[in-house]
């Protein structure tokens, strides 16, 4: 698990991002939110004793203090309020931001599909107030320990046998940081249970789903597993829970065993004339402010028991997502030989069984190369391989005589491109929806128009604010656009970027009609045969062999190898898995 240090480093790492005046100002208010329980327990002494004797001057000092720290104890919780909400806003604004730029800035999508990743992540999101409120309770914690040692000392001239209830901290602390360890554990231990009970929850709420739900009529089955998903994990978390709450109950039996045990010996060293009235208001004002203080303190202890616990899940994240880091080499400014994958073997995090097996290939530079493949084959991962996102658990794959693990993988990305059958849904201005495909030009509209004319998605001209026009129903004026008119302007995302070296679509066509498909990789083909000079390989992943045959070079894949590889021609006439799926689909166009 992550050392304190290291949680402290990582706390006082997001104290600086939200500023250091902020913090100061912040430990101040608090500081003195805690200052009133104290003052009253010495006002008290004085203002006894000096009504009792009659003596105005340790009255008025007895009724200054009292007065001063009854002001604080009323203003405190204002001040605190305000310090604390402030706090938790900026420094959630702070781990949100680590946070998603942790995820999404990350060169591989394989700490994304890591199940113990998104469970880590999903633990996190919950506890990211945890981590937020991290520096608030450092502050407090820090108060409440010099509160629990002056009051105890001041305790301790006067009763040294009360001494015995500040020291009843210690357990309590450490009780409080075992039970939250075991909440902690149970909630990576059920995250499975949570991960499959939300997404039968999503599934269940999803219009997209829902047609298929009552088709099957699988409504109660998917309520049931839910039941079962969410009663394993509560069951769990309910044991650790109830674990914790019998140890924070023990130790607050023993802090009023305790306080009893002052008030009675007190009262009998009043009775022997060893101690006055005001002996009597302090010890007591003070062993109710040293057994709120330690309570505080124990309270704290689980706090910040969960404030390590997330700071652990933070590391590990950080430690996933930065696995790349320490590349270098810069990729070319334009390609010259081509990429050459070099018996490339892969298996996903956690499988047995790989996916590609024997993977050694040659993509020519400025070749239009086309991958096809029955179901499962291995054709998107191929893709994966080669745009970065996973690299080969064997083998290598070369890009103009660079290995691919050696380069930059931020500087890859920037001149790479790609359009996939699961599109994403940018819900911003047509103009940005497509310009985020490179951001340098986003707002260079003719590159924009340009884009959008090559994925024929001319469309989007056409809508009421033309490239302005914000897109998703759910904005004042937005348009919403069919599943087509989405992947078109995904299409025209990728088309963005004016010299890639690797331009990917990956069934980036599934909504579209045949013909629609065709044009599209024509005019894509068009476009890549023209800029051959420039090197750049085109990449189409298709099903549609109609699509396929116009390609310079055509990779058949089945079962994660290479069946077979070369022109339209060759592979039609060599007779083998190519031409007997060309053949099948042909037959069911006649
Ligand atoms: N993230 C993943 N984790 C584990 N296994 C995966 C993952 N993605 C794909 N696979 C497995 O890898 C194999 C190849 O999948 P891939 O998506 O590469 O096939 P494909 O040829 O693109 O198929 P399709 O034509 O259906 O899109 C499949 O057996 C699939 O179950």
């Amino acid at each position: 698990m992550t050392s304190w240090r290291q949680t402290w480093r990582l706390l006082l790492g997001i104290g600086r991002e939200i500023g250091v005046v902020v913090c100061v100002l912040h430990v101040l208010v608090v500081a003195t939110s805690f200052l009133g329980p104290l003052l009253l327990a010495l006002g008290l002494r004085p203002l006894v004793d000096g009504a009792v004797a009659g003596d105005p001057r340790r009255l008025v000092v007895g009724g200054v203090l009292s007065g001063v720290a009854l002001l604080l104890t009323a203003l405190a919780p204002v001040g605190y309020r305000w310090a604390v909400v402030r706090m938790r806003e900026r420094s959630q604004m702070v781990v949100q931001r680590r946070l998603l730029t942790l995820s999404a800035s990350a060169p591989g999508l394989g700490h994304i599909e890591l199940p113990a990743y998104r469970d880590r992540l999903e633990l996190l999101k919950q506890r990211t107030d945890d981590l937020a409120d991290g520096l608030t309770l450092l502050a407090i914690g820090s108060i409440t320990a010099l509160q629990l040692v002056v009051t105890a000392l001041l305790l301790g001239r006067l009763q040294p046998i009360l001494l015995v209830i500040p020291l009843l901290a210690i357990p309590a602390v450490r009780l409080a940081g075992h039970a939250e360890r075991l909440r902690g554990a149970a909630d990576l231990r059920t995250a499975a249970d949570r991960r499959s009970a939300k997404g039968l929850f999503a599934l269940a709420v999803t219009p997209t789903a829902g047609a298929e739900i009552r088709v099957h009529g699988v409504g109660e089955e998917l309520v049931a597993r839910h039941a079962a998903a969410s009663r394993t994990r509560h069951r769990a978390v309910e044991a650790a829970l109830l674990r914790s709450v019998a140890a924070t109950a023990g130790v607050w039996l023993c802090y009023a065993a305790a306080f009893l045990g002052a008030v009675v010996s007190v009262l009998r060293q009043v009775a022997a004339g060893e101690a006055t009235g005001g002996d009597v208001a302090m010890v007591l004002g003070l062993a109710a402010a040293v057994v709120g203080a330690a309570g505080q303190l124990s309270g704290q202890a689980g706090s910040a028991m969960r404030v390590r616990t997330a700071a652990d899940h933070y590391r590990w994240l950080e430690r996933e997502a930065c696995k790349h880091d320490g590349r270098t080499a810069v990729p070319p400014d334009r390609l010259v030989d081509g990429i050459t994958l070099d018996d490339v073997h892969f298996a996903y995090p956690g499988a047995d069984q790989p996916v590609l097996t024997d993977v050694s290939l040659r993509l020519p530079a400025g070749a239009v190369v086309a991958l096809v493949g029955e179901n499962g084959a291995g054709k998107t991962t191929l893709v994966k391989l080669l745009t970065g996102m996973y690299e080969p658990t064997a083998g290598r794959i070369v890009v103009d005589g660079e290995d691919l693990s050696n380069v930059d993988p931020d500087g890859y990305r920037e001149r790479i491109t790609a359009g996939f059958q699961d599109y994403a849904r940018f819900e911003l201005a047509v103009r940005e929806s497509v310009g985020v495909g490179d951001l340098a030009r986003m707002s260079d509209d003719r590159a924009v128009r340009a884009a959008l004319k090559v994925a024929g998605a001319d469309f989007a001209e056409d809508l009421p604010a033309g490239l302005d026009t914000p897109l998703g129903a759910g904005w004042d004026g937005g348009a919403e656009l069919s599943g087509g008119q989405w992947q078109r302007l995904a299409l025209a995302r990728a088309a963005m970027r004016p010299w890639p070296l690797l331009a990917v679509l990956d069934e980036p066509t599934a909504a579209l009609d045949p013909h629609a498909e065709h044009a599209l990789f024509q005019r894509v083909a068009d476009g890549a045969r023209r800029g051959r000079a420039d090197g750049r390989i085109t990449l189409l992943v298709s099903h549609r062999f109609s699509t396929v045959r116009m390609a310079d070079l055509i990779v058949v894949l089945s079962g994660g190898r290479i069946a077979e590889c070369g022109k339209h021609s060759e592979l039609l006439a060599r007779g083998g898995l190519y031409a007997e799926l060309y053949n099948l689909q042909a037959e069911s166009y006649r």
